[in-house]
C-alpha cells in the first residue's frame, strides 16, 4: 500500500497507464507532422553526428521535450553523442595541450574528475573549446542551469596557478575513474537516480486526482454520519456537562452567553469562588480574567466526539438510575420476579414438607389452592410431594425350571462350529458357498461383492466377502477377526465362528475357539499349500483346538479344483493329518475328511460335478456337520458362566452382549452379576440364533439385554454369572500345562475366549508324567517342549478365572503352552 496518497507502484502505473496511454497508442496527425519536421530539424542541428542517433532516439527525445527542437538535440548530445565518443584511458588518453601556467603534469581525467565535482554531473569537454558558450566548453543545458558562471572568462591556464597539487610528480598522481551511474530521465534529470518518466507523471497525477475525489466523498459521508448521529443543537452551556463545568468552576456570564452559531472569537470565562456564589469585584475580575484567558475556549461548534460525550440526546428520555438489563424489555419480564420466592424455593420447601409428612392432596390444600398465592405454593408442593425417584422396575422372572422346558421344548438343536486354518485355506469362501447355497445369502449380494471386489481386482474373494464384511478385511483379503453367522438345516441350528488364519490375530482365533462344540479344519489342497499350512496355522490352531477342549473336527480338503480332483493328493493328506491329529489325542472317530472345492461349490451341498472326482462317494461337507455332535454333554446343571465376547451399547439405557454360555441356564428378570467389576444387572431380553426367548442354556451362543447397569463395568472376557454362585477373581493361579516350547519363569499372556490377562510364570512346581499325571522333577529349570508341567501364573491384576477352565499361555506371538487351571 503506498505510503501516502502521492505514492505508487509499479502496478498503479502500469494499470493506469495501460488503460489511458497504451503503449502502441498511435500519434495523432498533428503530432505526426511536428515529429517529422522535428526529427528532421534536429538532424540538421545535429549535422554530421546525426548518423550517430537513431530515429526513434530523436523521436523519443522530440516527444518528450514536446517537440523542442534545441532541447532534445542538447539531451540526444549529452545522452547519445558524448557517451559515444572514445573515452581516453590513462594510458591512451591524448595529450592535451597544457595550457599556460597549469602543470604539464595534470592529466585530463584528474581534471576532468575534478569539474564533475563541481558541475556534479555536468563532464563534458572541459578541455573542447569552440562551442561558443565559453572557455569551458559548457554544454548548453549546463549553460542554462549556470548563466552565471557561463560568462566568466578566465584567462587560460591563470585558473589553477595556485593550486598546490599542480606540482604533484606524474608517479603520485592518482587516476580518477568516473564512477559508473544509472542513466538519467528523458526529461535531463539528473544522472543519479532515474526520474519519473512522463507517463509516470501523468499516471501519478491521474492517480492523486482519484485519490482526493475519493477523499472528498469520504469527508461528505463522514459529515453525513455525523448529522445522524444524535445531538442537539442546544446552547453550548447546556451541552457542557454540569459536574464538568462545577470541576473547573467556569461559570459563563450572563451577557456574553455564547450564541448558537460557533464563533472563532474567544468567550470570557468568569471564574467563581463558587458555583452558586456572586460575582467578584472588578480588580478580582481582572485577575480572573487573566487567569481565564489560560482556559479561554474557542467558540466553535464542539467535536461529534465531544457532542457524544458531553451533549444530550434530543427529545425526553425518562431518567434512569442505572443501566437497564437487556431482558427487562421482554414481555414476560417482570421486575417483582425475585421479590417472591423461586420456583426451586418452593419446590426445596415442599420437599420438606413431603419429608416430614405423608404427600397426597388434600382437601384443605385445593381449598387453599383457591385463595391465591398460598394456594399456588400448596399445589406447587403437592405435586412435587408426589413425585419420586423411580428406577425402572426390574423385568418380570417368570420362575421358569429352564432345564425342563429345555427338556420338554422341541426346538432344534444348537452347534457352534469354528472354521480354522492356515491363511487363505479358503475359510471364508467356503462360508459364504456354504450360505449361498443353503440360500441364507441371496446370488445378487454375491454378484454385487463380485462387483465390488472387481474394483480392486479382488472378485475371487467375492464368496468371502460374506462372512468378511469389515473394510480392512476386504482391502487385505484376509480375516481378522471372528465373524459370526447362521443356517439351519432341518435338524439343526448353527452358529457359524470364522476364524482368522493369519498368525498375527491368534487370539481371536482362541475366542472363536472357545465358544465351539467342534471345528471345520480347512485345508489347502494345492501343490505346497498344505504342506506349507501343516508348518504354520494349521499346526498351531490344531493344537489350540486340542487345549481349548475342542474334540471334533471335519477336515475339509479344499480347493481339489486346482490338482484336477487328485485321489492321490487327498490321500496323502488324510494320512499325513489324521496321524498328527491323533497323535496330538483326538480320536479317529471324532475326525472325518471330506474333498471339497469352495470356490465352485463342489461337495458343500451338492455332489461334485467334475468326473475327475467320480471316485469320491462319501458325503458332503453339510452331511458331516450334521453328523457332528458337540463334544460335550451340556453342562446345564451347573452354576451360569457365561464369558462376554461382544458389547453393545445402545442409548435407551440397555446394554446388549453376545456370548456363550459355558455352563448353567437362564431366564428373562434373573440378577446377574459381572466379573470382575461385580455390578449386578437384570436381563431384559434373550436373543438365541435371532429367535427371542425367556430363557437359554449352556451351550447356546446368545445375545443378551441388561438394565440396571452403567456399560462401563462390561467388558469383553468378563463373566456373567448369578450372585448365589459367582466366580471368583483371582490373580495367581497353578495349572496343569502342555508344553509347546521351552517354559521358564518369563513374562507371558494368558489367553481364555476373549480375557487376554498379562502376567509370568512365576515358578515352575513339577514336571509330571503325561499318562499318570505322576510328579517326574520338582522344580525344574525349563520345561521342555512336549513335556507337561505343574507351573504357577501370577497376573498383573485380579480375573474371573476357576479352577477346571481351559487356558492358553503365549509369549512373543507364539503359543508356548496350554491346560487346565487346577
Ligand atoms: N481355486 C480355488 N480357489 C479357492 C477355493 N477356495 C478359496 N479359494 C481362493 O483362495 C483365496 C483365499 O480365500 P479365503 O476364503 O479368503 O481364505 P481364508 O482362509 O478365509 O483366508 P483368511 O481368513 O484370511 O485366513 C481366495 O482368492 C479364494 O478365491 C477353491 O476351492 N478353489
Amino acid at each position: 500500500m503506498p505510503a501516502n496518497k502521492y505514492d505508487y507502484d509499479d502496478d498503479d502505473v502500469g494499470s493506469d497507464y495501460g488503460e489511458e496511454y497504451g503503449e502502441d497508442e498511435e500519434l495523432s496527425p498533428e503530432d505526426q507532422a511536428a515529429m517529422e519536421h522535428g526529427t528532421a530539424e534536429v538532424r540538421k542541428a545535429l549535422g554530421k553526428n546525426a548518423s550517430k542517433v537513431t530515429l526513434k532516439q530523436i523521436q523519443d527525445a522530440l516527444w518528450n521535450y514536446y517537440y523542442d527542437v534545441d532541447k532534445s538535440v542538447a539531451f540526444l548530445n549529452k545522452t547519445y553523442l558524448a557517451s559515444a565518443l572514445p573515452k581516453p584511458t590513462p594510458a591512451a588518453a591524448p595529450k592535451k595541450k597544457t595550457p599556460e601556467g597549469m602543470c604539464e603534469d595534470l592529466s585530463f581525467s584528474a581534471a576532468h574528475c575534478l569539474f564533475g565535482g563541481v558541475f556534479g554531473a555536468e563532464h563534458q569537454r572541459f578541455a573542447g573549446a569552440g562551442n561558443g558558450v565559453g572557455d569551458f566548453g559548457l554544454d548548453p543545458v549546463l549553460a542554462e542551469s549556470f548563466p552565471i558562471s557561463s560568462k566568466i572568462r578566465l584567462a587560460p591556464g591563470a585558473y589553477f596557478n595556485d593550486m598546490p597539487w599542480l606540482n604533484t610528480p606524474q608517479d603520485r598522481q592518482a587516476t580518477f575513474i568516473q564512477p559508473w551511474r544509472p542513466q538519467g530521465g528523458l526529461l535531463g534529470g539528473s544522472e543519479g537516480a532515474a526520474g519519473m518518466s512522463k507517463l509516470q507523471k501523468l499516471a501519478a497525477a491521474r492517480k492523486k486526482k482519484n485519490e482526493e475525489k475519493k477523499d472528498k466523498e469520504r469527508t461528505k459521508q463522514t459529515e453525513k454520519d455525523i448529522e445522524k448521529l444524535s445531538l442537539s443543537d442546544k446552547p453550548l452551556e447546556d451541552q457542557v456537562s454540569a459536574p464538568l463545568a462545577k470541576r473547573q468552576k467556569l461559570v459563563p456570564q450572563p451577557q456574553e452567553k455564547p450564541s448558537h452559531k460557533a464563533s472563532t472569537q474567544p468567550v470570557k470565562i468568569h471564574v467563581t469562588e463558587e458555583v452558586t456564589g456572586e460575582a467578584t469585584e472588578p480588580e478580582d475580575q481582572r485577575e480572573a480574567l487573566t487567569t481565564a484567558a489560560a482556559v479561554v475556549v474557542d467558540k466553535a461548534a464542539p467535536s461529534a466526539f465531544a457532542r457524544t460525550l458531553f451533549g444530550s440526546a434530543p427529545g425526553k428520555r425518562p431518567a434512569r438510575d442505572v443501566f437497564p438489563m437487556p431482558y427487562t424489555s421482554s414481555s414476560s419480564y417482570s421486575s417483582k420476579t425475585f421479590s417472591e420466592p423461586s420456583p426451586d424455593d418452593i419446590v426445596f420447601a415442599a420437599q420438606a414438607k413431603a419429608g416430614k409428612k405423608a404427600p397426597g392432596p388434600s382437601k384443605t390444600s385445593k381449598k387453599d389452592a383457591k385463595e391465591g398465592e398460598n394456594g399456588r405454593k400448596e399445589e406447587l408442593s403437592d405435586s412435587v410431594s408426589s413425585l419420586k425417584i423411580s428406577e425402572a422396575p426390574p423385568p418380570k422372572n417368570k420362575g421358569l425350571d429352564v432345564v425342563k422346558e429345555f427338556e420338554k421344548s422341541s426346538s432344534k438343536r444348537s452347534i457352534s462350529f469354528v472354521v480354522v486354518g492356515h491363511v487363505d485355506a479358503g475359510k471364508s469362501t467356503l462360508m459364504g458357498r456354504l450360505l449361498l447355497e443353503l440360500k441364507h445369502v441371496e446370488q445378487r449380494t454375491v454378484d454385487k461383492y463380485r462387483r465390488q471386489a472387481e474394483k480392486t481386482g479382488k472378485q475371487s474373494f467375492a464368496l468371502a466377502w460374506v462372512m468378511d464384511q469389515r473394510a480392512e478385511e476386504r482391502d487385505r483379503g484376509v480375516t481378522i477377526d471372528i465373524a459370526t453367522n447362521f443356517f439351519e438345516t432341518e435338524q439343526t441350528k448353527f452358529t457359524i465362528l470364522d476364524a482368522p488364519g493369519h498368525r498375527d490375530f491368534v487370539p481371536n482365533m482362541i475366542a472363536g475357539a472357545s465358544q465351539a462344540d467342534f471345528a471345520i479344519l480347512v485345508i489347502d489342497a494345492n501343490t505346497g499349500a498344505y504342506e506349507k499350512g501343516l508348518k504354520g496355522q494349521t499346526r498351531e490352531h490344531v493344537l489350540l483346538l486340542r487345549s481349548i477342549g475342542v474334540q471334533r473336527i471335519v477336515v475339509a480338503v479344499n480347493k481339489l479344483d486346482m490338482v484336477g480332483w487328485s485321489k492321490d493328493r487327498f490321500d496323502e493328506i488324510i494320512q499325513e493329518v489324521s496321524g498328527f491329529l491323533t497323535g496330538l489325542g483326538f480320536q479317529e472317530k471324532h475326525v472325518s475328511f471330506v474333498p471339497i472345492s469352495g470356490l465352485n461349490g463342489d461337495n458343500i451341498v451338492k455332489p461334485i460335478e467334475d468326473k475327475a472326482a467320480s471316485w469320491y462317494t462319501g458325503s458332503s461337507l453339510l452331511q458331516a456337520l450334521e453328523s457332528s455332535e458337540p463334544s460335550s454333554a451340556r453342562a446345564l446343571t451347573k452354576p451360569l458362566r457365561m464369558a462376554i465376547s461382544e458389547v453393545f451399547r445402545s442409548q435407551q439405557g440397555t446394554t446388549t452382549l453376545s456370548g456363550r454360555i459355558d455352563s448353567g441356564t437362564m431366564q428373562v428378570g434373573d440378577v446377574l452379576v459381572v466379573q470382575p467389576s461385580g455390578e449386578t444387572a437384570y436381563i431384559k431380553s434373550i436373543v438365541v440364533d435371532k429367535d427371542t426367548q425367556d430363557w437359554a442354556v449352556a451351550g447356546q451362543n446368545v445375545n443378551l439385554a441388561l438394565t440396571n447397569i452403567d456399560p462401563i463395568h462390561i467388558r469383553v472376557g468378563d463373566i456373567l454369572c448369578h450372585p448365589t454362585d459367582s466366580i471368583s477373581c483371582d490373580d495367581s493361579f497353578t495349572m496343569k500345562a502342555m508344553a509347546f516350547d521351552h517354559l521358564l519363569p518369563s513374562p507371558v499372556d494368558l489367553h481364555r475366549g476373549r480375557l487376554h490377562a498379562p502376567g509370568r510364570i512365576q515358578s515352575i512346581v513339577a514336571t509330571l508324567d503325561k499318562a499318570t499325571g505322576d510328579v517326574v522333577k520338582k522344580k525344574p529349570k525349563v520345561v521342555q517342549p512336549g513335556s507337561v508341567a505343574r507351573i504357577t501364573i501370577k497376573l498383573e491384576s485380579k480375573v474371573p478365572l476357576e479352577a477346571g477352565q481351559r487356558v492358553v499361555i503365549r509369549s512373543g506371538g507364539e503359543t508356548i503352552a496350554a491346560g487346565l487351571l487346577e
